[in-house]
């Protein structure tokens, strides 16, 4: 579905991304993790096409990225990122149905189609309550959920997030993260999702790729990459990793250094 060869990418000065290489294939969902500023945000950027990259090539269904019109990457491709929406004056329902403009034609405004993929995903997400709230009426966590529904409806073949579940609580969490990998099943989306939280992508991934100053430290699946050398030498702390009684995989638990 897409892959990137030897991405590299300069800002200001600075090299930010080094000698990046990776391959998602259709269906799966690659987390990608690494403390702050090591350059998640920057290399979905590159992945998305939203930026160009100063050195390497990412092909997407075996086409380069750049080679696409707007509309026909935005009918296969969306992104949610953690500043999506300018005007915070729309209404919940009209963000989202701003995920059916690719689909639009020139003049005419929603279809009952789109009507009924908006009206379906804001079920999906627990939206519909607020769907003529103002988007800046809405709490931080509501803003997500909405923003999510939005990509929904925009019904890509790939979608990328940048941190989803920031501003959640552990309930919506749990039911973001639940959706989209429902989605992922039923639609066979394949999802390139950065992750803060180390337990959630063990759950949710199917693999990892580790970043640390911008270079890549591990591309492996969830065992390879949540264990203690590398969680210690990427993060610097000393984590236990135990096994999770239900689940069967690796989780961390954080002990104060104090
Ligand atoms: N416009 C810019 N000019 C110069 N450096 C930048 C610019 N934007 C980001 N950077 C730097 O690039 C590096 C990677 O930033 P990026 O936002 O991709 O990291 P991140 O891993 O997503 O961080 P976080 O987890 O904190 O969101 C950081 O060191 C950041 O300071």
């Amino acid at each position: 579905m897409l892959k990137a060869t030897r991405l590299a990418k300069k800002l200001g000065q600075w090299w930010v991304l080094n000698d990046i290489t990776l391959e998602v294939k259709a269906g799966e969902m690659l987390g990608i993790i690494g403390p702050n500023g090591s350059g998640k945000s920057t290399l979905l950027r590159l992945l998305s096409g939203e930026e160009k990259p100063d050195q390497g090539e990412v092909l997407f269904l075996e086409k380069p990225l750049h080679e696409y019109s707007l509309q026909e990457r935005a009918k296969q491709l969306a992104v949610l990122t953690q500043e999506q929406v300018s005007d915070l004056s729309f209404t919940a329902e009209e963000i989202v149905m701003m995920g059916r403009h690719p689909y639009h034609r020139s003049f005419f405004g929603p279809t009952p189609e789109d009507e009924r993929i908006v009206c379906r995903v804001m079920d999906e997400t627990e939206t519909r309550d607020m769907k003529l709230h103002r988007f800046n009426e809405l709490s931080g966590g509501e803003r997500q959920r909405v923003s999510i529904a939005r990509v929904m409806a925009q019904e890509p073949k790939l979608l990328m997030l940048d941190e989803p579940t920031t501003y959640l609580d552990i309930h919506y969490q749990l039911a973001v993260l639940d959706r989209l990998k429902a989605w992922q099943k039923e639609s066979f989306l394949t999802v390139i999702i950065v992750l803060h939280d180390l337990n959630l992508a063990a759950q949710y991934c199917d693999s990892l790729l580790v970043l640390k100053e911008g270079r890549q430290v591990r591309n492996g699946t969830i065992r390879q990459v949540i264990e203690p050398r590398l969680v210690e030498e990427v993060y610097g702390i000393r984590p236990v990793i135990v096994n999770h009684p239900i689940l069967h995989i690796p989780q961390v638990l954080l002990t104060s250094n104090c």
